[in-house]
């Protein structure tokens, strides 16, 4: 077993997740307490962005719309991948110090960076982050970039997280049909049939455009359990018009970027109502998952930040027609997943396992990636 730290900075540009798991890159190592239940696969941290980092980036995901070429880095570019450095090396030295850890005491860190381009029709993702830096300044291997691999062997890039996911359900016990939703700023979700068949693609939209109508509309960064959008009422018709959108209909693998949907689609509503819309946009969204499932969920677990939204959750449970738990009421972690997927992806990809399938990225064959950096040189 290797002791690895995962680093996740997600497309809601909230702040830096830190998780460390105790995997052979096949095995997590799970706990059970007298109840059977699952007890935390190891301590988290979490490193928030200012205002100031998140203008910054936010900045970035603008100036990263020039980018013909991967290696480009135009605008404020620079500045922010130097930001991400420091941040998460900063993130990951407060985590030592809090869990009483040294460096030495970490096999690898699964450094997935920012993403600022997304388009794997022209095979090209972009993470910003300089994981040879990281890994200079932290004494500790960095595995980062690992997206391209895949992205050049033809893949979607992500999701990445399916692997994380299928070692999670069966440490869990699980053996019926399972969905996995994990609902950041675009949500994803994995679908295991019972005969441990996955297939994975992102849903749509998740919190993402939310959050972007409650800050131009409130100034607040996110609607809290989403209490504006239930005092909402979805526009039906202009819901179905963004359901028509091909992204829903294409048969997955299948991935999305951040910025291909807009939360000024549902421009002239009132804010209840646009919430209302919105929310619902992401809820049917995931619905859609169901017309390419073979082996439909009896059960789906809701993790990331949309596990919060309680407005959400209501929805998905009238649209899923099936049990829906939160991650975290199953012992796992809603908030750290993510960061754990990367942490077990780091090992994986210092064993030499492959990190993407077939029916997870569409690649036509399962392979391996991730840039491996040592702390000298
Ligand atoms: N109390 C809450 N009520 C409603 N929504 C919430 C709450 N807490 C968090 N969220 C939502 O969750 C988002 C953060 O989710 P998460 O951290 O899973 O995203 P991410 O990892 O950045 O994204 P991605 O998975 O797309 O990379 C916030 O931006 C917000 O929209
Ligand atoms: C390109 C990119 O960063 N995609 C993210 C994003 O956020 C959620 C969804 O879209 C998913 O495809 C992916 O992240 C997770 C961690 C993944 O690759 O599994």
């Amino acid at each position: 077993m290797r002791r690895a730290i995962g680093l996740m900075s997600g497309t809601s540009l909230d702040g830096v997740d830190v998780a460390l798991i105790e995997t052979d890159g096949e095995t997590v190592r799970v706990e059970r307490s007298h109840n059977g239940y699952l007890e935390p696969l190891g301590p988290t941290g979490y490193r928030a962005y200012s205002d100031d980092d998140r203008a910054l980036l936010r900045q970035a995901l603008i100036d990263a719309e020039a980018v013909t070429e991967r290696s480009e880095r135009p605008g404020c570019l620079p500045e922010a991948e130097d930001l991400v450095t420091r941040l998460h090396a900063e993130a990951v030295e407060n985590f030592l110090a809090e869990n009483g850890l040294s460096a030495a005491d970490i096999d690898v860190i699964g450094f997935h960076g920012q993403t600022v381009v997304h388009r794997p029709d022209q095979k090209m993702s972009v993470q910003i982050g300089d994981g040879a830096a990281l890994s200079r300044r932290l004494g500790i291997k960095v595995v980062s970039d690992l997206r391209n691999a895949d992205i050049e062997a033809g893949g979607q890039g992500a999701p990445l997280v399916p692997v994380f996911h299928r070692a999670l359900a069966q440490a869990s016990g699980f053996t019926d049909s399972l969905g996995i939703l994990n609902i950041g700023g675009v949500a994803n979700a994995t679908l295991i049939a019972r005969d441990g068949t996955i297939l994975a693609f992102d849903t749509g939209p998740g919190n993402a455009l939310i959050d972007d109508w409650m800050r131009e509309r409130t100034g607040h960064a996110l609607d809290d359990n989403g209490r504006t959008a239930a005092r909402g009422r979805p526009d039906e018709p202009l819901l179905a018009w963004l359901l028509i959108h091909p992204f829903f209909s294409r048969k997955p693998p299948k991935s999305l970027d951040r910025n291909w949907f807009s939360h000024k689609l549902a421009g002239q509503l009132s804010t209840e109502d646009g919430a209302a819309t919105l929310t619902a946009f992401t809820a049917r969204a995931v619905a859609r998952a169901l017309d390419h499932a073979s082996d439909p969920p009896t059960r789906w677990i809701v993790a990331g930040g949309g596990a919060r939204n309680g407005e959400l959750l209501r929805q998905l449970n009238y649209y899923l027609r099936a049990e829906i738990t939160t991650a975290d009421a199953i012992g796992w972690s809603s908030a750290f997943l993510e960061a754990q997927a990367f942490a077990y992806l780091a090992v994986r990809s210092l064993e030499g396992l492959p990190i993407t399938f077939p029916s997870t990225t569409g690649v036509s064959q399962a392979i391996t990636g991730g840039v491996l950096a040592r702390p000298e040189g």
